[in-house]
């Protein structure tokens, strides 16, 4: 498990605890602010582990708080990625904006396991719809129509999913990415912001996310 930062961390290891996980059984590391910080953190983390334990791990989830897209994700609730999105990877013209992609350059969108991201959301009670990576949070109204306008459906936004899953697809790992809804993707109001209920959900999904996880591996192996 991948969080930006520490009480991030400290939120998804309690949901964890709760759910009898093991100390070190699921590992939880910080991987820092932002595509960049995460997709590098997010390499040193998979390939120490590699080089130590000669362990790869099943599954790795990005973690955290992030805005959430009305109606489809109020403040509070949680965000399952059914893609993780490079939404501000391209180039602005005034025509529009190009995706990377569509450049010829690497690539815009990371697909996490569909029938295993539609489980998870359905048993957390999230929305489910892309979730966007941006390096500029959303300030404004217009960003915010834009962007729901580019990306159909998309629930959140956050910093990091992306970097975690172009460092994960490196290894060939399926990815997640879960969002607790601490702030609504639009006008920038510090003060309407929900830290502590967006970590409070996230707690609440860890606690339930290693059963879900159980249930579908078992449906793999059937
Ligand atoms: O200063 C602001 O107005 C502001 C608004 C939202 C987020 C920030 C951050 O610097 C937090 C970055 C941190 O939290 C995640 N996050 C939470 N909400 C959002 C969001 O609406 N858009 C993008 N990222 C968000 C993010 O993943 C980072 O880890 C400042």
């Amino acid at each position: 498990m991948l969080t930006a930062v520490d009480a991030e961390r400290a939120a998804v290891t309690a949901g964890l605890s709760a759910a009898g996980e093991a100390a070190g059984g699921t590992e939880v590391h910080t991987v820092g602010v932002g595509l960049a910080a995460a997709a590098a953190r997010t390499t040193y983390v998979l390939m120490s582990r590699l080089a130590v334990e000669q362990a790869r791990p099943d599954l790795v989830v990005c973690a955290g708080i992030g805005g959430g897209f009305a109606p489809l994700a109020p403040v509070g609730s949680l965000a399952v990625a059914e893609t993780i999105v490079a939404a501000d990877l391209g180039v602005q013209t005034a025509e529009g904006f190009t995706p990377v992609a569509e450049l010829g350059f690497g690539r815009s969108e990371h697909r996490p396991p569909a029938r295993l991201s539609r489980a998870v959301a359905a048993a957390l009670g999230a929305a489910h719809g892309p979730v966007l990576t941006v390096s500029t949070v959303t300030g404004t109204a217009a960003r915010a129509a834009e962007l729901a306008g580019r990306h159909p459906g998309a629930v959140a936004e956050a910093m990091e999913g992306f970097g975690v899953a172009e460092a994960v697809a490196l290894f060939d790992i399926p990815v997640l990415e879960i969002r607790a809804v601490s702030n609504a993707v639009g006008p920038r109001d510090r003060a309407a912001w929900r830290i502590g209920e967006a970590l409070a959900a996230l707690t609440s999904a860890f606690g339930k996310l290693p059963g879900v996880l159980e249930v579908e591996a078992a449906h793999d192996d059937t």
